[in-house]
């Protein structure tokens, strides 16, 4: 590290650490930062992919898909990156979503969602079954968000960028899993971006601790009964850990901590002065956060993190029910001056269009597709844009609704435009027109370059019960991992990949 930690940070984790433990929690910022990526099993295995990467791979040992790579390997400049086959993720923030234990056709929130890391953990595990909803606050990492999960292929997911206080009437005990990661002061990410000391400086943790407390609340309301809510932070602050489970717990008597093993326990001998008011919580609250857990740089392999797992019981306990805390929401957001939108009321921002003929769509996907990936959800479209949205999705009026689905393509003057996130969504198996390039082949890097390819005529894989001829769209593959579009003609491939994507 080159910059000295801020004082005031300093003398806190001495205070709450001990001189020991604080000199051993000091000498990791000199250590040599941990590599991580995460093997996308919703495109290729995890142990096939270990078996044949280009990296030096070590597992992780709390997250299923994640390994370590050595300093100096690039996977983000692989054309296997291009196609979705890993995301790069430093490993303690693999943790939360092992930890939220999401089951294929469960329905998923990732409340604070950007840019998609945990979002795209999150869809692996899901298998393409259920429901995910991602949200997050600000529009312009909800860019990311979208472009990560198109990159990673996932079909399920809905992106919203809204308040969260706004998606509780709409979603009201809907989900079987949330992830709330946190925005907090990020002290855990000192040593990775040294950057986030100055703005450590700058935002106060009471401002995040306030932040936190309601979504946690929001978070609550929205959870069915016998789910899961994840609470994660990168920052060791106990205000915005411990302090924030305690008050939770006293506040939701139907909620329990779940305790995690493998990691080192959640401190409640931290909810002390002068951090924390040593009387504002239970002692019961308080026995229970030993166990959560903290992710320390001194103790693994990896940067700092705070998780607490926390379930809700099917019972009826003392406290407030879903709806009454929905209500409570509905006034504290009208004092404020605005008000959530009714069920099932209000103006959707894109109404789904109606009288768009979808005969272009049913032909593409006549041509190219063996069967239609996009049948098991909803298709709807909002203008001339197509989206698969999942099954067993609530209206979403009056909610900011980035992506309702998976994104098809556009229906324009009667023609078809299939989307990148089609291509990069489907598996080679199901399209019926194809290229595969090798990786070794130097057309793959060329495709992902932008260039036009000479591909001649009997390159393009064609279905053998079909006498289709090799012109038009076909999917682009690199070793039988869908990349994007192309379209052939007379021994050229036109290049179809996106402007924003390539390779540079
Ligand atoms: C720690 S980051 C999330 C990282 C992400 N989970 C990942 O793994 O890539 C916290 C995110 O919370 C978002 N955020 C902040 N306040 C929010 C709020 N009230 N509601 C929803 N998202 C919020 C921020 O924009 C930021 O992207």
């Amino acid at each position: 590290m080159t910059k000295p930690l801020p004082p005031l940070f300093r003398e806190k984790m001495i205070d709450l650490l001990g001189e020991n433990e604080f000199e051993q929690f000091l000498t990791s910022y000199e250590d040599p930062r941990s590599f991580g990526l995460r093997v996308n099993t919703g495109k290729v295995d995890r142990d096939e992919f270990a078996s044949q990467s280009p990296f030096h791979l070590e597992a992780v040992t709390w997250a299923a898909e994640g390994f370590y790579y050595e300093e100096g390997e690039r996977p983000g400049k692989h054309p296997y990156y291009h196609a979705g086959l890993y995301y790069i993720q430093e490993p303690s923030a693999m943790a939360p979503v092992e930890l939220l234990q999401v089951k294929p056709g469960e329905r998923v929130l990732d409340l604070c969602a950007a840019p998609g890391g945990k979002s795209t953990q999150i869809a692996a595990k899901l298998q393409g079954e259920g429901v995910l909803v991602v949200n997050d606050i600000h529009s312009d990492r909800v860019k990311a968000l979208v472009k990560n999960l198109e990159l990673l292929g996932v079909r399920n997911a809905v992106v919203l960028n809204d308040k969260p206080e706004r998606m509780l009437n709409v979603f009201g005990g809907y989900f079987d899993k949330i992830l709330i990661d946190a925005p907090c002061s990020g002290e855990g990410m000192f040593r990775k971006e040294e950057e986030m000391m100055g703005q450590w400086e700058r935002h106060s943790v009471q401002e995040f601790a306030a932040m936190q407390r309601e979504l946690l609340a929001q978070a609550a309301v929205m959870l069915a009964p016998g789910g899961r809510i994840v609470y994660s932070t990168c920052t060791f602050s106990p205000e915005e850990n411990e302090a924030q489970i305690a008050e939770f717990l006293d506040k939701h008597s139907d909620f329990a901590v779940v305790p995690i093993e493998g990691f080192a326990p959640g401190r409640p001998d931290w909810l002390r002065e002068p951090w924390c008011d040593s009387n504002a919580y239970s002692s019961k609250a308080k026995a229970a956060v030993a166990g959560t857990a903290r992710l320390w740089p001194h103790r693994l392999r990896g940067e700092g993190h705070y998780v607490a797992v926390l379930g809700k019981g099917a019972g009826t306990g003392a406290s407030a029910n879903a709806s009454d805390v929905a209500a409570d929401f509905v006034a504290a957001a009208e004092k404020r001056g605005g008000r959530p939108a009714p069920r099932g009321k209000g103006r959707a921002v894109a109404a789904p269009s109606t009288g768009v003929s979808l005969e272009p769509l049913e032909a593409f996907s006549g041509e190219l597709l063996r069967s239609e990936p996009f049948a098991l959800g909803r298709l709807v479209c909002y203008g001339e844009h197509a989206y698969a949205s999942p099954a067993g999705l609530p209206e979403l009026h009056g909610l900011k609704v980035v992506r309702p689905g998976w994104y098809i393509g556009a229906l324009h003057r009667g023609r078809f435009e299939p989307s990148h996130a089609l291509a990069m969504g489907l598996r080679l198996r199901e399209a019926k027109r194809a290229l595969s390039l090798a990786s070794s082949d130097e057309r793959a890097l060329r495709y992902l370059k932008g260039e036009t390819l000479e591909v001649a005529e009997s390159e393009i894989l064609r279905d053998p019960q079909e006498t289709q001829a090799a012109k038009g769209y076909c999917l682009v593959c690199i070793d039988d991992h869908p990349v994007g579009w192309g379209k052939w003609l007379d021994g050229m491939l036109k290049n179809e990949y996106p402007p924003g994507w390539r390779w540079t």
